[in-house]
């Protein structure tokens, strides 16, 4: 079976075919049972991505059943999915502290620090996660690394100076790439646009998030740092939970 896949890697094979199917299977596992962490009045972050899709259909599922929850979302793909399925949301300007949110990653390390944003919902991401009790990320086992680094790093900035913040990591040697929707830069829900960074293997998370967000026009990087509290990975035989020993 020949599939058309892109330019640079433009046939799937039988082996590629497998570890996306096992890697789909990872997320409806970690996904599910993620949702098994949220009892009955809780306020929930609610992540974005194809992971978390299966956390919030089943929180959709246990709502449907009687589950009461308020639940407060990153992106607006996220909104629309939680609507459909008449999840109760409320603004972030409402909330004060929310009990947990579950979200997904592009990869994580041993130390559960992570890199997200593979979607664009990394600020919304970021900012619900900083006010929640605990946060849940849920992935395939693919996503497990050593070393941050193989996923380019995003990093939300302004749009007025894009240019400019181009020229300077591209000089930093991070062969920037300004993340597009065809033909347009692709815009954040905050009408930001994303740029993608090849760091390499990152040797220090923190610093390098500290050095990027030193830069004017910079408004927050991919890198999330000792937020995740529980790591629930799935595969095709369950999901295992890891717990953060901060
Ligand atoms: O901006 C998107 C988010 O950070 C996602 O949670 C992340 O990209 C993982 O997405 P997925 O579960 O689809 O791999």
């Amino acid at each position: 079976m020949i599939i058309q896949r892109g330019l640079k890697r433009n046939i799937l094979t039988l082996k590629d075919l497998k570890e996306e199917w096992s890697a789909m299977e990872g997320k409806r596992q970690a996904g599910i049972r993620a949702a098994g962490f949220v009892t009955d009045g809780m306020t929930v972050g609610l992540g974005t991505g194809s992971t978390v899709y299966h956390t919030i259909l089943k929180l959709g599922e246990m709502a449907k059943e009687g589950l009461k929850l308020r639940c407060v979302s990153t992106s607006e793909a996220t909104t629309n999915l939680a609507e459909s399925l008449n999840l109760t949301l409320v603004p972030m300007s409402e909330v004060e502290e929310i009990d947990i949110t579950i979200d997904g990653a592009d990869e994580v390390d041993r130390s559960f620090c992570g890199i997200k944003g593979g979607g664009g919902a990394l600020l919304y991401e970021k900012l619900v996660a900083d006010i929640s009790r605990r946060v849940i990320w849920v992935v395939d086992r693919s996503k497990l690394v050593d070393r941050l680094g193989a996923f380019p790093l995003p990093v939300e900035i302004v749009p007025f100076s894009h240019v400019q913040l181009m020229r300077k990591l591209r000089a930093m040697g991070f062969s920037p790439r300004l993340r597009m929707a065809g033909n347009c830069p692709f815009l954040t829900d905050e009408k930001n646009y994303i740029i993608d960074l090849k760091t390499g293997f990152i040797d220090d998370p923190e610093g390098l998030h500290r050095q990027l967000k030193l830069m004017p026009g910079v408004i927050e990087t991919g890198l999330f740092i000792a937020m995740a509290d529980t790591v629930v990975v799935g595969s095709e035989d369950g999901a295992e939970v890891l717990e953060s020993v901060k």
